[in-house]
């Protein structure tokens, strides 16, 4: 009988049984095999852009709905969208702007809507996926009313989305705006207004815990008057501060308000001290980390992402200012004169520099007054330098920096150089830099990796957190260290199976028994259920597991699947370490949050993105003899080498001997590699809205493979090794690859002892796409216009596939 695939290693033919149970369900009819309908996500998406499409609204009284045309990605797929309306207003710009793509891919498309205003809905779970938040923000150009100095976010609840755009709707054409007490719900949310008069927030704020309450006031008016926006910020001060004097921990953050960074407070706190300029007594509590530098250098925006980025409170010395005041910098200095301001900010930011734990941005002028530049003393001072030229262009024009309006700028800049420079602890260059990247490297700089013999740590700066990836042999045994807040947790609850106790024991060692819940289970996909969770999670329900507690994940990819759902769904969301134990897991799929279980129809249907606090990747246990997910990380290793470019594969194939041998340096010089290369991948698209889906290529077809042979690619590298084979023959028949970059493929691949050729039948292989996440109209590849030149969303003629097949099976 025919089979639906015969696979052969390294080029000699060898025929693989296909085991009865996958045979039955390859040859079922193509109609029980399909799923019909979108993921959630995608759904709803679908249905956002379907009710509000951009033409409608701009015949509707001006508003526009900017979605991400230029992108080469499906729209259902564009979780973005701006509405423009006719206000006169010109800037706009992610709430996250973390994620760069997004802030900035915004803020040149709202310019090209010319002076309107703008506002962007996320949809959004990246911050919280058990609320499916959505976060939109609005900020008017330099030229009117509230400068550019950065997103206010907005925390919307599960259908923030539409009720968003109802809300727009209502403001008309002539304000802008959200509105909504749903939003209010936020544990220590402030709630502001913004009115087109002033930059700065003002209104009312929420107090600690309590939700603000919105009702008071009459919000009609405000609309007419053009008040435009309630904005939620993530941290509340006060109450942060108030913990942090009285020696206590501030109570972690309630999932779905915020992300919690996964470097946590007690970690960073270490790390910043090591900055040495905290005093003792200032180290115990304070965190603070203060931005300095001339007006446009970015203090505002780039302080913001660095606070984000380290879940600290972030807090602008300008808007606090204004807030005190009630009113806006340039009216204090239009109606009492400078020398009023300067005293305000002396007492505002004296006040601001007391001991707490923030990252805090100053007005340009305020490190030049003595008193404040003596308080700095006790801080880590970023400066970031900003060319004269520079500055003046990104605030061009803003009417709310008076000494704009003033002469003489360019020798106030001069002036202040050398005492920026003096107070610095820290010196940044923001020339022609994104501020997304400044602040990554200010994030760098303050929270160092450990100190790891032998081994190295990569720091990941997703929109879900920030953490470290840690790989090297032996790391197991320190695992408790590179775990942020694992001293602090009242339970360690460990996921892991039989076949890693060894491990397992290790980790569970560096916790006192009471703390540790231990839960075994199959380190196999039939393990990826919901009765698997059910069991798990009622587990720890038995043993009153809370949301500061951690879930630790240790094994192979499975385990790390299961652990990092149950994390991401127990208590909504609770912080999750992954120990992966298999190659696989430490080359690529432990890293980038990622988690799934599978249903009968299809694999890895039900799943989150929750990022880990921590990554810890002993290579010395994935390069044991016997240890599984060997090949199946091999085949990872050789696709991120391919996704990277020539040296990138060349390294690979310096290391191929020692990877064959199961070397420990080469496992660790090879899943470093990887690491690095994911790492800045899901850093700059974590929700796969585009070149996170490179990370898929050979695995449409490898899935395929897959389903009709019932191997198992979290363990063997065949179907992905021969699915990358397939996608390179495909490219050839599509002209995209040479027949030499299809041969530096087979090279690699055998190299790494990996399968090159299998026998494919083409009509089950279409049936079999048609599983496909990506499916849609038609299989959607990722495929290479040259080595490391991946592209997206190709299709395939039927006639292409089966010359490609042909190849496969032949060449
Ligand atoms: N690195 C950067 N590259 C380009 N524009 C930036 C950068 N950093 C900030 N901006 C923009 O420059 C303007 C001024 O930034 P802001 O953060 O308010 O500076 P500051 O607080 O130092 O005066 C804003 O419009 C902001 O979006
Ligand atoms: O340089 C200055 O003297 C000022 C800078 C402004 O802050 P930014 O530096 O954030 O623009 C603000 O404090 C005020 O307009 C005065
Ligand atoms: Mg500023």
């Amino acid at each position: 009988m025919t089979m639906g695939c015969r696979c052969g290693r390294s080029g000699s033919r060898l025929s693989l049984r296909v085991p009865d149970r996958q045979r039955e369900k390859a040859h079922r009819p193509l109609d029980e095999q399909v799923i019909g309908e979108h993921a959630p996500g995608v759904h709803r998406r679908h249905e956002l852009s379907r009710r509000h499409p951009p033409a409608e609204r701009t015949a509707g009284g001006g508003v526009r709905v900017i979605d991400d045309q230029d992108r080469d990605a499906d729209p259902r797929d564009v979780p973005l969208y701006g509405i423009c309306g006719a206000q006169g207003l010109d800037l706009c710009m992610g709430a996250r702007h973390a994620d760069a793509d997004f802030g900035v891919g915004h803020l040149e498309r709202s310019r090209l809507c010319g002076r309107q205003a703008a506002l962007i809905v996320e949809d959004d779970a990246r911050r919280s996926p058990e609320h499916d938040t959505a976060h939109a923000c609005v900020v008017e150009g330099k030229q009117k009313g509230w400068s550019g100095s950065g997103p206010f976010g907005c925390h919307v609840d599960a259908s923030g989305g539409p009720r968003v755009q109802g809300c727009g709707q209502r403001l008309g054409e002539r304000e802008i705006g959200i509105m909504s007490e749903s939003m209010c719900g936020v544990d220590g949310a402030q709630v502001m207004f913004l009115d087109r008069g002033r930059r700065t927030p003002s209104g009312v704020q929420g107090r600690g815990e309590l939700p603000p309450d919105v009702s008071g006031f009459d919000q009609k008016p405000m609309m007419q008057k053009n008040w435009g926006l309630v904005c939620i910020t993530r941290f509340d001060v006060q109450t942060r501060r108030a913990q942090m004097r009285e020696g206590r921990r501030p109570r972690p953050r309630r999932a779905g308000a915020h992300h919690r960074s996964p470097l946590s407070w007690s970690r960073s706190r270490e790390a910043w001290g090591r900055l040495g300029r905290i005093s003792p007594q200032r180290r115990r509590y304070a965190l603070m980390v203060v931005l300095i530098g001339f007006m446009g250098a970015g203090k505002s925006t780039v302080g913001r992402i660095v606070a984000d980025l380290l879940g600290a409170p972030f807090v602008d010395s300008d808007v606090l200012i204004e807030r005190r005041e009630g009113r806006s910098i340039r009216e204090m200095f239009d109606l009492h004169g400078e020398p009023y301001f300067r005293q305000i900010e002396r007492a505002v930011v004296a006040e601001l520099l007391e001991d707490r734990t923030a990252v805090v941005a100053l007005g340009g002028g305020a490190a030049l007054d003595p008193e404040i530049g003596r308080m700095l003393s006790s801080h880590t001072v970023v400066y970031l330098q900003v060319p004269y030229e520079q500055a003046m262009e990104r605030i061009n024009g803003d009417a709310f920096r008076p000494l704009l309006q003033t002469s003489g700028v360019r020798k106030v800049y001069e002036r202040r150089l050398p005492v920026y420079d003096a107070l610095a602890t820290m010196r940044i260059d923001t020339d022609g830099r994104r501020a997304d990247d400044v602040a990554v490297e200010i994030l760098r700089a303050l929270v160092p990796p450990p100190a790891l013999p032998g081994a190295s740590s990569r720091l990941i700066t997703t929109v879900g957190g920030t953490y470290f990836a840690h790989a090297g042999p032996r790391l197991t045994h320190v695992a408790s260290d590179l775990i942020p807040a694992a001293d602090t947790a009242e339970h360690v609850v460990i996921i892991s199976t039989a076949s890693d106790s060894v491990v397992t024991d290790a980790v569970a060692a560096q916790f006192s028994d009471e703390r540790v819940v231990r839960v075994m289970m199959d380190d196999h996909e039939s393990s990826k259920t919901f009765g698997v969770i059910a069991r798990i999670a009622e587990q720890m329900a038995t043993r009153a597991v809370h949301r500061s507690d951690i879930v630790v994940g240790v094994g192979g990819e499975v385990i790390c699947d299961v652990a990092g759902l149950v994390a991401s769904l127990f208590n909504r969301g609770m912080p999750l370490a992954l120990i992966p134990t298999t190659l696989v897991a430490q080359a690529d799929s432990a890293l980038g949050g990622k988690n799934a279980i599978s249903l009968p129809q299809g694999r890895n249907l039900i799943g989150t993105i929750h990022q880990p606090i921590a990554v810890i990747a002993d290579t010395a246990v994935a390069a044991q003899a016997g240890q599984r997910g060997y090949s199946a990380g091999l085949a990872e290793i050789a696709k991120h080498a391919l996704l990277g470019g020539r040296s990138a594969v060349a390294r690979v194939l310096a290391l191929a001997a020692g990877l064959r041998g199961r070397e420990p340096d080469a496992v660790y010089e090879a899943v470093c590699a990887s690491q690095e290369f994911k790492a800045a991948i899901v850093c700059r698209d974590e929700r796969e809205n585009g070149e996170r889906a490179f990370l898929n290529y050979g695995h449409t077809f490898g899935h395929a493979i897959e389903w009709l042979t019932g191997l198992d690619a979290s363990e063997d590298g065949t179907p992905v090794a021969v699915g990358m084979m397939a996608a390179a023959h495909l490219a050839h028949v599509q002209g995209r690859l040479t027949r030499e970059d299809v041969e530096v493929h087979r090279r690699l691949l055998d190299a790494l002892g990996l399968t090159t050729r299998a026998t494919v039948d083409l009509d089950r292989l279409q049936g079999a796409f048609m599983r496909d996440k990506k499916y849609d109209h038609g299989v959607r590849l990722i495929l290479l216009d040259g080595i490391g030149q991946p592209v997206s969303g190709r299709t395939a003629t039927a006639d292409e596939l089966s010359v490609a097949l042909h190849a496969l099976a032949r060449d």
